[in-house]
C-alpha cells in the first residue's frame, strides 16, 4: 500500500486523545502511551518490511516528529527504537545481528546502565556479569542495593530484554564494562523472569509516558553468546579477546550525543514557534499613548527574548548534521581499525551536547516566559517542552562531567603550545595567542569567531596554569584538576560557542550560494544576529581576551538591533517555514491559525472541573464551614 505518512498516522483515531493527556493518572497515562506506541511500531515495522511504502520523502523523520503530537510527552519505546536496536547494530557481532534485529522480533528492549548508585561514573557501576566457563555462561548479578538499575526508559513494565552494562569477570578477573544482552520477562506471559526483580520508578518532573524502571539480578544465567561482541569477545574457553580501543563500548553514548543535538535543535523550533505566532496575536499596550494596542512582537525586548531561539533552532540543525557526518565519517574509520579521530569527536560531541542541551532548555523557558501568564497553561504545551528539553541536560552524560571530558581534550592542546610542540591546524590559534600575535578587532562575524577563539584559548590557559600552579603546590594531579574544574568547564564552554559560531556562520556563507537571493539575506541575518548575540552576551570574556573596545561593543549593539528591525517582518515565515503541524505543535498558542483565545476557552471546556456546575465538594467540605453561622 502506498501512504503519505503524515495523513496515514493522523488518521489512526487511537492515536490521538479525546481528554488531554494531563487529566489522566499516573497509571492511565502510561497505558495510553503504550497504546499509541504499539499502534506507531506497527507503522515502523510495516514501513521497514516495505508493507506500506511511503510518498512523501522524509520518513522516518516523519513518524519521530509526528509522535511529539501523538504523545504530548515521550514515546514509552523510545529507548528501544533509539538505543536497543542502535546499540546491537553498532556493537553486537554480524551473526548476533542476524539473531536479534528481526523486524518480527519478540524483543522489546532498553538500555540499562545507570545504577541507584552510579550514573556519571560508569566505572563505578557495580552489577557483575561473570563467566562460567563450566556451562558457557555469564552470570548477571547485583551485589546491593546501589548496584540496582535505575532510570531506564521502558524497563518499568514494557520491556522484556535489555542491553545491559555490567563489569566482566573472568577467573576472577575484571575486565571492566561490557554489554550483555538479557532477557527479563517472559515473551508470552510478560511475568519477570526467575531471579529478575523489576519495576517502575514513579512520577518524574517529565518523560511521565515512559515508564523508567529498576532492575535487579540474583544470580541469573544468560549464554556466553549474549555479551555483545562485535568489538571485544570472550570465548568457549573464557580467553579474552580486547577491543581495538577500550572506550568503544561507549559508543551509544556517543552516537546519542550526536543524536541528541539535532533532537533539541527540533524542540526549539517547536517553543519558537509557539511564541512567535502566539506574540503575533498578542496585542498589549500601545507603543505611543496615542496608538493602538500593538502586537506583542514589535516590542523589541520581545524580539530580543524570540529570535535568538529561532537563530538557535538553525545553528543545532545545522551543527547536528555537522557532527552526524562527523560520525559517520569516524565510524567508518573505525572499521577500517583507525581510531584516530574517536578522541576529537567524543571531545566535540560532550561539549556540543551538554551547551545544547543548556541553551535549548534556557531558551524554551524564555520562549515560556515570553508568552506571559498563558505560558504558564499546559495547553501552552511549553512546560512539557520544557520538562523534556532540561531532563537532556542531565541524561546521557550530565552537563559538568561532560564539560570536564572536553576540558581534558582542550588541555592536551594547550599542554603542547606551552611546550612549543606542533599542533593540528584547528588549535594554531593557541600558539597565537601564546605568542600574542593578537588580530585587530573586526566587527563582523569572521571578527566575532576570532575574539571566541581568543576566549578559548585565555580560558584554557588560564584553567591550565591553575592546575599547574596546583601541582607545584604539592596537589596530585586528580586533586589540583578537580580544584581547577570550575575554570575548566568555563574553557570547554567558550570552546562549544567558538564551535557553533564558526560551523554556523561558514555553513551559512556557503548555503547562501545555493539559494535565492532573498532568502540568502534572511539565512545570514540570522547567523549574524546569532553571532552578535553571544558576542554581547559575552563582552566581559572579549574585554578580557580579546582586543575589542568599549566602542566596538556599542558598535555591536546597534547593529544587533538593527537586525532585529530587519528580522522583525520575517518572524512569522520563519517559524512557519519549520513546518510543524498544530496536531504536532499541541498547542493553544501556537496554532496556525492563530485562534488563541478561542482555543484557550475550548481547552477549559475540557477541564474534569467543568462538569458539574456545583462540584460536589462544596456541599461535603466548603458549605459546613461557610454557612456554619447561618444554619
Ligand atoms: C518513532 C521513533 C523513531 C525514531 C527514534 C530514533 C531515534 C531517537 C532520536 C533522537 C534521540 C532523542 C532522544 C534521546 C533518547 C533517549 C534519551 C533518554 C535517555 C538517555 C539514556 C541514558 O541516559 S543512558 C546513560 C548515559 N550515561 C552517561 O552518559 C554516563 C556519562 N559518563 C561517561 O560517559 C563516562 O563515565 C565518562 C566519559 C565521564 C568517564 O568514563 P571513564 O571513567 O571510563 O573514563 P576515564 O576517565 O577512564 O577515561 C577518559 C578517557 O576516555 C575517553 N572517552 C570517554 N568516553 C569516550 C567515548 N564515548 N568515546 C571515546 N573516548 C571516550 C576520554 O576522552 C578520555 O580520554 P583521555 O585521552 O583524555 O584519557
Ligand atoms: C529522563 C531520564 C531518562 C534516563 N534514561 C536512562 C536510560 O534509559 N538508561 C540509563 O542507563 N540511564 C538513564 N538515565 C540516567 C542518566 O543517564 C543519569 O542520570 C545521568 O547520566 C547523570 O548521572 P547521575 O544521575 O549519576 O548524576 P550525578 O553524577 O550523581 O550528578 C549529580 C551532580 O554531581 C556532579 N558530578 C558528578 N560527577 C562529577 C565529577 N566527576 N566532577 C564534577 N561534578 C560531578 C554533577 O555535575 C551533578 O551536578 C536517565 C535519566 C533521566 C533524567
Amino acid at each position: 500500500m502506498m501512504i503519505h505518512t503524515n495523513n496515514y498516522i493522523l488518521n489512526i483515531k487511537e492515536l490521538w486523545d479525546d481528554v488531554p493527556e494531563e487529566y489522566l493518572s499516573h497509571k492511565e497515562r502510561y497505558e495510553n502511551a503504550i497504546k499509541k506506541a504499539f499502534i506507531v511500531l506497527k507503522v515502523l515495522r510495516q514501513l521497514h518490511t516495505g508493507n506500506i511504502q511511503i510518498t512523501d520523502h522524509r520518513t522516518p523523520t516523519n513518524v519521530y516528529s509526528i509522535q511529539d503530537g501523538i504523545f504530548r510527552n515521550v514515546n514509552p519505546l523510545l529507548i528501544h527504537i533509539g538505543l536497543f536496536w542502535s546499540t546491537i547494530a553498532a556493537q553486537a557481532s554480524t551473526e548476533q545481528q542476524a539473531e536479534w534485529l528481526q523486524p518480527d522480533s519478540s524483543m522489546i528492549g532498553t538500555y540499562v546502565q545507570t545504577e541507584l548508585g552510579h550514573g556519571s561514573f560508569i566505572r563505578g557501576i557495580e552489577t557483575t556479569a561473570t563467566y562460567d566457563s563450566t556451562t558457557d555462561e555469564f552470570i548477571l548479578h547485583t551485589p546491593r542495593l546501589s548496584a540496582y538499575k535505575w532510570w531506564p526508559g521502558g524497563l518499568g513494565n514494557t520491556a522484556n530484554a535489555c542491553l545491559v552494562m555490567a563489569q566482566l569477570y573472568i577467573n576472577g578477573t575484571c575486565h571492566g564494562l561490557h554489554i550483555f544482552l538479557a532477557q527479563i520477562r517472559d515473551f508470552d506471559t510478560h511475568k519477570p523472569l526467575p531471579g529478575i526483580k523489576v519495576g517502575e520508578i514513579g512520577p518524574k518532573m517529565g518523560f511521565n509516558t515512559a515508564d523508567n524502571g529498576f532492575l535487579g539480578f540474583d544470580n541469573h544465567r544468560i549464554p556466553r553468546t549474549n555479551m555483545l561482541m562485535k568489538n571485544v569477545q570472550v570465548l568457549r574457553d573464557g580467553t579474552y579477546v580486547k577491543p581495538k580501543h577500550d572506550k568503544l563500548t561507549y559508543g551509544s553514548m556517543l552516537l546519542t550525543r550526536v543524536t541528541l543535538i539535532s533532537d533539541l535543535a527540533y524542540q526549539l523550533s517547536k517553543a519558537a514557534t509557539i511564541a512567535v505566532r502566539y506574540s503575533a496575536v498578542r496585542r498589549q499596550s500601545p507603543i505611543k499613548s496615542n496608538e493602538p494596542e500593538r502586537q506583542i512582537l514589535d516590542f523589541v525586548s520581545q524580539q530580543h527574548k524570540l529570535f535568538i531561539t529561532i537563530a538557535s533552532s538553525h545553528v543545532y540543525r545545522v551543527v547536528g548534521l555537522w557532527m552526524w557526518n562527523s560520525h559517520k565519517r569516524v565510524t567508518a574509520d573505525i572499521h577500517e581499525g583507525n581510531m584516530g579521530q574517536l578522541p576529537e569527536l567524543h571531545a566535540l560531541a560532550c561539549c556540543l551536547k551538554a551547551i545544547s542541551s543548556r541553551d535549548a532548555s534556557a531558551l524554551v523557558e524564555q520562549c515560556r516566559l515570553a508568552c506571559g501568564g498563558h505560558g504558564y497553561m499546559m495547553a501552552s504545551n511549553l512546560p512539557q517542552i520544557y520538562a523534556y528539553t532540561t531532563a537532556a541536560v542531565t541524561y546521557e552524560g550530565e552537563y559538568t562531567v561532560l564539560l570536564l571530558q572536553t576540558a581534558r581534550y582542550l588541555v592536551k592542546f594547550w599542554r603542547l603550545a606551552a611546550e612549543h610542540k606542533p599542533l593540528p591546524q584547528n588549535f594554531a590559534y593557541f600558539e597565537d595567542y601564546i605568542k600574542k600575535n593578537f588580530e585587530q578587532w573586526r566587527n563582523s562575524p569572521e571578527g566575532i569567531i576570532e575574539g571566541f577563539k581568543a576566549i578559548v584559548a585565555g580560558k584554557t590557559k588560564a584553567a591550565y596554569d591553575t592546575l599547574q600552579c596546583n601541582l607545584r603546590n604539592g596537589r596530585e594531579f586528580e586533586e589540583a584538576w578537580n580544584m581547577a574544574s570550575v575554570q575548566l568547564t568555563n574553557a570547554s564552554e567558550a570552546y562549544a560557542r567558538s564551535l557553533l559560531c564558526e560551523v554556523f556562520w561558514k555553513e551559512t556563507v556557503q548555503l547562501s550560494t545555493k539559494v535565492s537571493k532573498s532568502l540568502a539575506i534572511v539565512l545570514e541575518q540570522l547567523a549574524e544576529l546569532y553571532l552578535m548575540y553571544w558576542a554581547l552576551e559575552k563582552h566581559g570574556d572579549l574585554l578580557l581576551y580579546s582586543t575589542i573596545s568599549r566602542n566596538d561593543i556599542e558598535a555591536l549593539q546597534s547593529r544587533y538591533e538593527e537586525l532585529l528591525a530587519l528580522i522583525r517582518p520575517n518572524a512569522v515565515g520563519l517559524v512557519d517555514a519549520f513546518d510543524i503541524r498544530d496536531e504536532v505543535l499541541c498547542s493553544t498558542l501556537g496554532a496556525y491559525d492563530g485562534r488563541v483565545y478561542e482555543r484557550m476557552m475550548e481547552e477549559a471546556s475540557k477541564s474534569p472541573l467543568n462538569e458539574d456546575v456545583v462540584n460536589e465538594s462544596f456541599h461535603k467540605y466548603i458549605r459546613p464551614v461557610t454557612m456554619k453561622n447561618k444554619l
